[in-house]
C-alpha cells in the first residue's frame, strides 16, 4: 500500500446513492469521481452553503449528494439531454428530495436561471467551462464559491501530440480555461483529484 491508497482508503464512505451509481456504470453515463465529490461535500459542510447551481445534472447522481450534505440545501440543476434530465426528475423523487431541487431542462449556454447561489458546479461540456463561469458568476452570493470538475480531461490536458482533431481542440480549450482562471482570479485551487477539480473563491 502506498500513501494514495492509504489516503483513499480513508476517504472512501459507503456509497449513499448504490442504485444511481450503479446505473451510471452499466449505461455509460459520466458521474463525479468519488474522491472529488467527497472534497465538494466538505466545501458544502465547511462553508454551510444552503443554494447551489449545478451545470449539468446527467442523470442527477452528483446533485443527489449535494442536498443529501444537510437538509437545508437547495438546489438548482440544468441539463441539455432530455432523457437523462427525465431519469434525474424520477431520482430526486426516488429519494424523496423533488421539493429542494429546481430541476431544470435546457441548454446552459442559453437558459436564464433565477435566484442567487453560495455555489456554483460547473460539470457540463468542458470546452464551455468559461463561457459557464462568466455567464453564472454574477449569480454567486458574496463569499460565493465555483467548482469546476474534469479540469485534467483525464490526463489529455499533459498531452502533447494528440492525432484526433476534436480531442486535440478540447485539451486546447480545457487546458487554455485552467491558465484563464489563474490568470483573472486571486483565490483558486487546482486539486489533483478525481479527474481534478478547481475551486475558485470569489
Ligand atoms: C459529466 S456529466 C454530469 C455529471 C453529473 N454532474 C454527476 O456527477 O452526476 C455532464 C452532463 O452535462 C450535460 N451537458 C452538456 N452540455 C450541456 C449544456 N450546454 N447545458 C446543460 N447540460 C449540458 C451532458 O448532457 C451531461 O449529462
Amino acid at each position: 500500500m502506498d500513501e494514495n491508497q492509504y489516503i483513499e482508503a480513508l476517504n472512501i464512505r459507503d456509497e449513499l446513492f448504490a442504485d444511481i451509481y450503479q446505473y451510471a456504470l452499466e449505461n455509460k453515463i459520466p458521474i463525479i469521481d468519488s474522491d472529488a465529490l467527497n472534497i465538494i461535500k466538505n466545501f458544502i459542510q465547511l462553508k454551510s452553503v444552503k443554494s447551489v447551481l449545478e451545470i449539468g445534472t446527467a442523470i442527477g447522481y452528483s446533485g443527489l449528494h449535494i442536498v443529501s450534505v444537510h437538509d437545508d440545501v437547495q438546489l438548482t440543476t440544468v441539463e441539455l439531454n432530455k432523457d437523462s434530465y427525465k431519469i434525474a426528475d424520477e431520482n430526486f423523487k426516488k429519494y424523496n428530495v423533488q421539493d429542494r431541487v429546481n430541476n431544470i431542462h435546457g441548454n446552459a449556454k442559453e437558459v436564464e436561471i433565477d435566484g442567487t447561489f453560495d455555489m456554483i458546479f460547473i460539470d457540463a461540456s468542458k470546452g464551455n467551462n468559461q463561457l459557464f463561469l462568466e455567464k453564472y458568476k454574477p449569480l454567486l452570493n458574496p463569499g460565493g464559491f465555483i467548482i469546476v470538475d474534469n479540469i485534467l480531461l483525464r490526463g489529455l490536458v499533459i498531452e502533447e501530440t494528440i492525432q484526433n482533431k476534436n480531442k486535440r481542440k478540447l485539451k486546447e480549450k480545457v487546458d487554455r480555461f485552467n491558465h484563464y482562471v489563474k490568470e483573472n482570479y486571486d483565490h483558486t485551487m487546482y486539486f489533483n483529484v478525481g479527474d481534478g477539480l478547481l475551486v475558485i473563491t470569489i
